[in-house]
């Protein structure tokens, strides 16, 4: 079953056009990696998944039905969940309560804040104190516990790693595989090239807007992924 699928898609921030004929597919338990240097249009992917672009041309798919119009809670209802860039916890709000900000009452399943507090131990001990409190990986693994209490099918991050110290990187990293071990399917938008390797299967290239390149990263030299990546 194929979970999202863009398809020739162009979209657009009012008059600035920035995706030119995006296609990719990511079907149910795969863990894909989206890459490309700065500014290329990799959050606009995800942006056009949820109406913040808007799609000029093409068309996006949730779970095989086409979206149009494209609403921000159809990705939700449709069991794509986003970790958005810069995980945007709420401020004033605890561990505890931002977790039940992502919840969806109708899409049970394993995960609940029972299940994400046995992932992630340290969000237990600090479920009463605020959430924009913690350390910037304890914050990752809140927006990623958020993520993951609507139990979606598809889970995108948005460069997960960013400002994270690499032994957190590399902790984040093995809690992703779990996860996708877990059924989870893994749209991995990132730079950091450890992660990447950890956690992708397959990759799409974008350069300037469109997909230029594809396959799977265990063909891709080291060399080769470094190349299309800023850091
Ligand atoms: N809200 C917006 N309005 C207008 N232009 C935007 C907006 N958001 C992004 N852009 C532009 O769209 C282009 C693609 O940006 P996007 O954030 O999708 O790239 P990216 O590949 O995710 O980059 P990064 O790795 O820096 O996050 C950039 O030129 C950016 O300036």
């Amino acid at each position: 079953m194929t979970l999202l699928e863009l398809d020739n898609v162009y979209s657009a921030y009012g008059s600035a056009r920035v995706l030119h004929g995006v296609s990719l597919k990511i079907e149910r338990g795969e863990r894909v990696a989206l890459i490309g240097r700065n500014g290329v249009g990799k959050t606009t992917v995800v942006n056009s998944c949820i109406g913040a672009a808007r799609l000029t041309q093409g068309a996006i798919s949730f779970m095989g039905r086409k979206q149009n119009p494209i609403r921000a809670y159809n990705a939700a209802r449709s069991g794509i969940s986003i970790v958005p860039q810069g995980r945007r916890i709420v401020p004033g709000l605890t561990v505890r309560e931002n977790l039940i900000l992502g919840s969806a009452p109708d899409r049970p399943g394993p995960w609940n804040m029972e299940a994400v507090f046995d992932m992630y131990p340290i969000l237990r001990e600090r479920a009463d104190g605020l959430g924009t409190a913690m350390s910037g990986g304890q914050q990752q693994m809140l927006a990623i516990g958020r993520a993951l209490m609507s139990n979606p099918d598809l889970l995108i991050l948005d460069e997960p790693s960013e400002g994270l110290a690499p032994v957190i990187v590399d902790e984040l990293g093995e809690s992703l595989v779990r996860l996708a071990e877990q059924g989870t399917a893994i749209l991995l938008i990132e730079q950091n090239f450890g992660l990447i390797r950890a956690v992708g299967d397959r990759y799409y290239v974008m350069s300037k807007g469109t997909v230029v390149d594809q396959g799977r990263l265990a063909d891709l030299s080291n060399e080769e992924l470094k190349s299309h990546v800023s850091v």
